[in-house]
């Protein structure tokens, strides 16, 4: 097959685990749904799996269409036939998280009583969640499909935690393990702006307590206002200044523009257009508790905490070979993150293999075009599937 072979694309979109799931905080969840979609085949001995784990708002519609937005899928450039994760070679799983929105068990999912009955929606009752608990329901999934051994799992950003994640808690069940653009720990800054997203939905008269769903509204303005300060953050400074710099869209204030006078409160600068874009379409396909939800699950990851405080603990004796991306321009992963996670692998004298790539493009970068990039994810698939003699 070569890369014009079409996409196989599973059937299976959607399994559900009856009897829940055990979390951090106490509670069983139950039951618990996982959405999620496969691409290209498994072998026969079941030995081709990479699971991609995506970040905070993804989904499973990693490499088609999504069903929303009508958008291509998210690492559709990365994920399919002849492409760096080649769907001719490797059978491909991604699956929402929980307590996404998009099919998996999460805030805008009904809570249903032992006997499957219930029509309210978990909102903000739905129990705090970690991103040990996320990496919980992918194993539930991953063993569902008569998977024993992963390949490789991979992902960036939110998807790097629960690559870690997976590291820890599931060593001998993967090969390979890809963490991209992220961090060992969430830091103080990315703390601070998920507080500022989740102050903006609340503070939003829409929310109304996080019921918003029961009078059919959705707080809009806070969702979108959180995402705007949240893809500021996923860029960087020269690549805003290379895509709109200080052009404008409308004349100085007191100048007229296409349809009267320029109010101080117009989207005068394209900046502005392009992140108030930003912000509605992303109401559009999210939800607003999903997005509280997770953020906290991401402020509370911390892999040392959970190992004596000691990083290094956290992989003693691993079996995993580690392949650790990070990005120049990425402030809020920075390169230093992927360092303390590269030194605390090699004192655990783990196999791990570090690459930086060069680029203006921010965080968000590894969701765009990097030939470099996209040469050290094929690259490293292939050494691996070399070592461990995968056909
Ligand atoms: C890993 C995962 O799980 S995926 C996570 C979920 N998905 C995402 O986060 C994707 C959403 N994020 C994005 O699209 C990010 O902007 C990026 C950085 C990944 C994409 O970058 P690029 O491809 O360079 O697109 P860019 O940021 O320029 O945005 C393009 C959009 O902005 C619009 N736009 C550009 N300039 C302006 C402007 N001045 N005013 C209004 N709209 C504008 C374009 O028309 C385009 O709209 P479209 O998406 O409907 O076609
Ligand atoms: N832009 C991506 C990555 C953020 O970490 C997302 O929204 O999930």
């Amino acid at each position: 097959m070569n890369s014009t072979t079409p996409l196989a694309i599973g059937e299976q979109q959607h399994v559900r685990f009856a009897e829940g799931l055990g979390l951090d905080c106490g509670v069983t969840l139950a039951p618990v749904d996982i959405a999620y979609r496969t691409y290209g085949t498994l072998s026969e001995k079941r030995d081709n799996a990479i699971l991609i784990c995506h970040a905070f708002t993804g989904d499973q519609y990693v490499a088609e269409e999504h069903p929303l937005t009508g958008k291509p899928g998210w690492w559709s450039r990365m994920v399919g036939p002849g492409k760096p994760i080649d769907t001719n070679r490797f059978f491909v799983i991604c699956s929402n998280v929980l307590g996404g929105c998009m099919g998996s068990t999460g805030p805008r999912s009904t809570r249903t009583d032992a006997q499957g009955n219930g029509t309210e929606l978990w909102g903000t009752a739905f129990p705090p969640i970690t991103i040990r608990d996320m990496v919980r329901a992918q194993h539930k999934l991953v063993r569902a499909l008569g998977i024993e051994k992963l390949f490789a799992v991979i992902g960036g950003s939110m998807g790097g935690m629960q690559v870690l994640e997976w590291t820890v808690t599931y060593p001998q069940m993967m090969l390979a393990a890809m963490p991209i653009a992220t961090a060992p720990f969430h830091s103080a800054q990315n703390i601070a702006f998920n507080e500022v997203g989740r102050q903006a939905i609340i503070a939003d008269p829409d929310w109304r307590g996080g019921r918003y769903w029961a009078d059919d509204v959705v707080p809009a303005r806070g969702l979108a206002v959180a995402r705007m300060m949240g893809h500021i953050t996923y860029l960087s400074e020269e690549a805003l200044t290379r895509k709109f710099g200080r052009r404008m869209r409308r004349g100085p204030v007191g100048g007229q523009g296409p349809e009267g006078p320029v109010s101080m409160f117009s989207d005068i600068f394209e900046v502005e257009s392009y992140l108030r874009y930003q912000g509605s379409t992303f109401v559009r396909r999210f939800d607003a508790n999903s997005y509280l939800s997770i953020t906290r699950a991401m402020d509370w990851f911390d892999i040392a905490a959970d190992h004596d405080g000691e990083l290094t603990h956290a992989f003693a004796g691993t079996p995993v070979r580690f392949c650790v991306v990070s990005f120049s321009s990425d402030w809020l992963f920075p390169t230093s993150a992927a360092r303390t996670l590269v030194r605390a692998l090699n004192r655990a004298a783990a196999n791990v293999s570090f690459v930086e790539i060069e680029t203006d493009k921010g965080h968000d970068a590894f969701l765009l075009e990097e030939p470099d990039f996209d040469r050290t994810v094929r690259g490293f698939l292939c050494g691996v599937a070399e070592h461990a003699g995968l056909a």
